[in-house]
């Protein structure tokens, strides 16, 4: 069964309470939840409590996805909010060590660790290093705004990863983010993607219907 994490970045904050209504009403299983620090990316978006607000909204599972040139400074605050899936970013770190350490540290404070590779960077990195992860999220956008244009090349990183994955009898999440609508959810479904992350797509539809089409 497919989890769908609507990503709250295009959520209407005019409209937070009926949104996130139709989003408890609707199939979804997580919340996504995009961190930008104005370094790492371009952008900047929420920190720690919103997300606390978000905790007492839904039951959905709280999705991080860190954005930040830093994680290990700031991963302690998200959890204590509620995070309980944390995704930070292989290229703001310095080696493939200290992404091992940090997602063990992740597993001792209790949530599950993720790490999230860019547009550009292979998933050959990740070969000796998703074993140690929870879950890996494939961007399909350059990180930093929502309603980007899905770039197809996520999906032979996808396949990939799930090969990997079957060959040693793993449980990994492969989550792919941006750009995901009915039709490229299913390219990504179809190569091994088990979390889909949308943000525009269902917020600026009807968000039950959306996250039905979805799964
Ligand atoms: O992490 C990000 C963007 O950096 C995403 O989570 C976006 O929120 C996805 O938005 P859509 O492409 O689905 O509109
Ligand atoms: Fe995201």
């Amino acid at each position: 069964m497919t989890i769908i994490s609507p990503s709250i970045l295009s959520l209407d904050f005019t409209q937070l309470n009926t949104q996130m209504e139709a989003v408890n009403a609707s199939q979804a299983q997580w919340l996504h939840y995009d961190v930008m620090d104005g370094h790492f990316v371009p952008n900047l978006t929420f920190g720690p409590d919103i997300l606390k607000a978000f905790r007492k909204l839904t039951d959905c599972e709280l999705d991080v996805h860190l954005m930040i040139t830093d994680p290990e400074t700031y991963a302690p605050v998200f959890i204590k909010a509620g995070a309980q899936w944390l995704t930070f970013h292989y290229e703001a770190m310095e080696n493939a060590e200290a992404c091992r350490k940090l997602a063990k540290q992740l597993r001792q404070w209790g949530v599950k660790p993720g790490i999230s590779i860019k547009p550009k960077t292979p998933v050959e990195v990740l070969k000796d290093l998703w074993q140690d992860f929870d879950l890996v999220l494939v961007m399909s956008v350059e990180p930093g705004f929502g309603g980007q244009q899905f770039d197809p090349s996520a999906l032979e990183k996808i396949a990939q990863l799930r090969a990997w994955a079957q060959a040693e009898n793993a449980d990994l999440r492969i989550e792919v983010d941006g750009g995901i609508n009915a039709e490229t959810g299913k390219l990504c479904k179809q190569a091994g993607a088990d979390v889909l992350v949308a943000g525009n797509y269902i917020f600026k539809n009807n968000i039950v219907d959306a996250v039905d089409s979805l799964c």
